[in-house]
């Protein structure tokens, strides 16, 4: 086989951990053991461990710890061998496997968790990942309460742990974190705990499109001595969600083994992991919460399946496509003095200005997609935006440019503005509905996704309080949800010619978006 092997350490630990962190042999096909609990239906456990790993370039070899009786609405028993035979099948694989890394799932209780625990330590030299299985979406325990403090002593004993919120909770032994930002602090304190990378995932979160993931590693291990990497992402529309946990550790125990990096793994199982996500309603499994696709990307490039997607799920990619750009607009000079108060007030002004003449125009692109639109409902929704576009157009004269803008200072469009202008007036040509509603929405959505990060820099003596603060309006939240919702029912609706004409419109109203951003530091 064509296995190229290096050997990489990741950074030491200060922490009161028992063990420094495992070393990764870098192996294009690693051998991937999955210790975990079976699902008959194949979505989650024992089952979606192998399919992740081989969907991600792994070799996939599992050993049982518990027989489950379930489906993909719920749990209905559960039956454990003696824990004997369970030490019986991890020394099978030991003795004549060299396992490259370790994914942990479903353990059950206190004995399996202490024979695996014992395991690792006389056994294991590759990087081990702990999902620290409590409770099914359905609800059902598969962890006992009783088993939770050893849940929490394997931790110092494992590299990566990748909790929900519910469990993430359960490992700091605290309530259950109600925001991003506090489910990264408590991230951070259970890694300074036990000296392990903490992955925080925020499918849990309520109240918000978005759906982050992050690597926590307190002893700032992370590459460039961080401790702190936030991926974004946007929430796939759908219920089949059920193994998503178990799917995440298995591919990243196989990204690491592959790449050496921690961060590279994430990057690339997210990107993964929601485009299975996407894919999932197609599958048609079970009548409760389904399966992901994990084949879905080589399926559908190998030309075995379509690949039929709803709306919101093409929606969902294009917003992937640009996430590049999204990364790019948040390092922008402009977006990040702006954030730490240090941008200098006159090239604020000269945003104002460019931003009040962009928002006069863009009021006029709204309107014409109200002209467009196919019901009354949506008509009504872009007549409010346009109202809503030209009020706040009103109110940057009357208030914010009155306090920034210096007399005499540049008030044409600069080339950058009249570029964007012009594309959306040319959007709305053709009297193409789709075509104007997809260029009109990345000012809604980058708008609104990076306003979420803005009003998180905002503290009373910021210079810039007041203007972050109007990025927490709660109208605009909704708003843009439904221009979302509503350009995705104009995508189902669309034929592939008329999608591809949406998708250029929406990915060149995102670089103008990028290019307007820039402009005012250069
Ligand atoms: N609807 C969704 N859309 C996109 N990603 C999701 C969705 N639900 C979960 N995820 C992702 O799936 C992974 C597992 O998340 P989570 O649901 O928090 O854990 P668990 O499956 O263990 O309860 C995370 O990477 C999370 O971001
Ligand atoms: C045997 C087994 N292990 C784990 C789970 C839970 O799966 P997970 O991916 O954590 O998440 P949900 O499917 O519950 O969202 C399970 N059901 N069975």
């Amino acid at each position: 086989m064509t296995a190229v092997e290096q050997t990489t350490t990741p950074a030491a630990s200060t922490s009161n951990r028992v063990h420094d962190r495992r070393p990764v042999t870098v192996r294009d096909t690693p051998r991937v053991l999955s210790i975990a609990g079976t699902d008959p239906t194949g979505g989650a456990g024992i089952q979606a461990d192998l399919k992740s790993i081989a969907a991600n370039g792994g070799y996939g070899m599992a050993v049982v710890t518990a027989l489950v009786a379930q489906n993909t609405r719920g749990v209905r028993s559960v039956h454990t061998p003696p824990v004997g035979f369970l030490r019986e099948q991890l020394h099978a694989v030991a003795d004549d496997v060299v396992i490259d890394a370790v994914k942990i799932g479903m353990l059950g209780d206190v004995a399996i968790i202490d024979a695996v625990s014992t395991w690792l330590q006389e056994t294991v030299t590759g990087p081990v990942v702990l999902d620290p299985v409590m409770v099914a979406t359905s609800g059902d325990r598969l962890l006992r309460r009783d088993a939770e403090a050893a849940m929490r002593a394997l931790l110092p004993h494992v590299d990566l742990v990748t909790p929900n919120l519910p469990e993430l909770a359960v490992l700091a032994d605290e309530p259950v974190a109600t925001s991003w930002a506090d489910a990264l602090a408590q991230a951070e304190r259970v890694s300074a705990q036990a000296g392990v990378i903490v992955l925080v995932k925020g499918g849990h979160l309520t109240g918000t499109t978005a759906c982050p993931d992050a690597l926590v590693d307190a002893t700032g291990g992370l590459g460039g001595d961080r401790s702190l990497i936030e991926f974004d992402g946007l929430r796939v529309d759908t219920r089949n969600t059920h193994g998503t946990g178990c799917s995440l550790s298995s591919a990243m125990a196989t990204l690491v083994a592959r790449s050496g990096s921690w961060t590279e793994a994430l990057g690339d199982a997210k990107t993964w992991l929601t485009s299975s996500l996407r894919h999932a309603d197609a599958l048609e499994v079970g009548s409760g919460n389904g399966p992901i696709n994990h084949f879905a990307e080589l399926w559908v490039s190998s030309g075995m399946t379509s690949g039929r997607q709803d709306g919101a799920g093409i929606l969902s990619g294009w917003w992937e496509d640009i996430a590049e750009v999204r990364t790019r607009i948040d390092r922008l000079p402009f977006v990040t003095t702006l954030a730490d108060g240090t941008l200098d007030p006159a090239r604020f002004a000269w945003y104002l200005q460019q931003d009040a003449i962009y928002l006069r125009a863009y009021s006029r692109v709204l309107a014409r997609a109200s002209a467009l639109a196919p019901t009354a409902e949506e008509q009504v929704f872009w007549a409010t935006g346009a109202a809503g576009s030209i009020e706040a157009e009103m109110e940057l004269h009357r208030t914010w440019l009155r306090t920034y803008a210096v007399s005499g200072m540049e008030v044409e469009p600069s080339a950058t503005t009249t570029a964007y202008l012009d594309h959306l007036h040319a959007a709305t040509v053709d009297g193409d509905y789709g075509r104007v509603v997809a260029a009109v929405l990345p000012c809604y959505w980058i708008y609104q996704d990076l306003g979420e990060r803005l009003v998180g820099a905002s503290h009373a003596e910021h210079p810039f309080a007041a203007w972050l603060d109007t990025y927490a309006d709660p109208a605009f939240a909704t708003a843009n949800a439904r221009a979302i919702e509503i350009v995705a029912g104009a995508v189902a609706r669309a034929n592939e010619t008329g999608r591809d004409t949406m998708r250029r419109a929406f990915l060149a109203s995102a670089a103008h978006e990028e290019a307007f951003f820039a402009e005012p530091i250069r």
